[in-house]
């Protein structure tokens, strides 16, 4: 399909409450949206990066200038790419993931739109509906910690992460175990917060049955993590250190993670995803889809990933409501802790264009 225009579109989400995380607390989602227009359909994609760089390298007004400059010409040269050519096209430019995600996302939705092809069909799903997990931050007390999880539950939640750091991990995993019961799923994110050096702390959370301790270590300290793996019993799941299929296969093989966090703009898309997924599966490693707190448009995506076989465990898929207020898609709603998967062309879904308006701080057109 020939590519005729593309949008970037900046909008400002903020969020139902703060988000507090071993690198920082976001009270607001600047987020950048990509809008390819074709011959033929239209199509959204959405760039996870954050405000600053400290999840990882990326941030978006980053994203927005090598789209603008390098990604999208290169796209535009190309005439008319297949969604699984993009990548390619963009392999000569090293890095910015999340940049080249939204960009292929949006090429794949249009192409998929205008076949009558969902994601879910596309990337493999076999669900309809995949159960939710929610991610629960940092907060000032335990009693603030316990209020919040026990809302998270009411609303059906069928399983709970919290965010860890130095001084916020013993204690709170400690009080939700006992108050919420040896059933409850949980697991906790360090987001890089720890060192080899903390091995002991964290082997005092192997007394909790966690399911897994996700990104204890630096997102470069592969071996540390292979060290760590024989000194605590926690399962480990890698997150920011997985940005390609093959880091996934060298972490698993060194014995670095028994469990991968797959988030398609931190590897570059969501067809690179399905290439995790599918090595993860080769090597019995269980998966599940982390989140960047996406409106409903990488939302409909991530569940749709999140229906393919290989992701057994709850992803951080949560209901639109647990971040912002009026999503601006029609909203994902939690339903007996599951939601279903968009089964409609493409995403399944659009912007409502009201509420896009709404929140729209800057847009502009890279017409060929
Ligand atoms: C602002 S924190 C974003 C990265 C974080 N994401 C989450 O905790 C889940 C966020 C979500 O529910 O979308 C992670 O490291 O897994
Ligand atoms: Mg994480």
């Amino acid at each position: 399909m020939k590519l005729t225009d593309v949008e970037l579109r900046r909008i400002s989400m903020p969020l139902v409450a703060p988000f507090r995380t071993s690198f920082g607390t976001e009270t607001t989602r600047d987020i950048l949206l990509v809008r390819v227009i074709t011959e033929e359909a239209e199509g959204w994609g959405e760039c996870v990066a954050m405000t600053s760089p400290r999840y990882s390298s990326e941030y978006v007004d980053a994203a927005a200038d090598v789209l603008r400059r390098f990604l999208v010409p290169a796209v535009m040269a190309a005439g008319a790419p297949a969604a699984h050519s993009v990548a390619g096209i963009l392999a000569p430019f090293k890095g910015h993931h999340m940049a080249k995600a939204a960009l292929e996302m949006a090429v794949l939705d249009a192409e998929l739109r205008a076949e009558g092809r969902s994601f879910g069909r596309e990337l493999g799903a076999v669900r309809e509906r995949v159960p939710c997990g929610v991610s629960v931050g940092i907060m000032d007390s335990v009693p603030e910690l316990l209020e919040a999880v026990g809302g998270y539950l009411a609303e059906g939640y069928v399983r709970i992460k919290l965010k860890i750091e130095p001084g916020w991990d013993v204690e709170p995993v400690r009080a939700v175990r006992e108050r919420y019961g040896d059933d409850l799923l949980l697991q906790v994110d360090a987001n890089t917060a720890y060192t080899l050096g903390d091995a002991r702390q964290l082997a005092r959370l192997d007394p909790f049955d966690l399911l897994l301790i996700e990104q204890p270590l630096d997102e470069e300290d592969v071996l540390g993590h292979v060290e760590l793996a024989r000194q605590i019993r926690t399962p480990i799941c890698l997150d920011e250190s997985i940005t390609s299929a093959r880091d996934a296969a060298a972490a698993i093989r060194l014995g670095a993670c028994q469990v991968v966090n797959i988030k398609p703009g931190r590897v570059g898309g969501y067809l690179e995803a399905r290439r995790i997924h599918d090595v993860c599966v080769a090597h019995g490693v269980p998966v599940w889809c982390g989140g960047m707190l996406e409106t409903g448009l990488g939302r409909a995506a991530n569940v749709a990933l999140a229906a393919m076989p290989g992701f057994t465990l709850p992803g951080d898929t949560s209901a639109s409501g647990r971040y912002y207020a009026s999503d601006i898609t029609e909203p994902f709603v939690l339903d007996g802790g599951h939601l279903e998967v968009p089964t409609g062309p493409g995403l399944g879904l659009v912007p409502v264009p009201d509420r896009l308006a709404e929140v729209t701080t800057a847009t502009e057109r890279l017409a060929a």
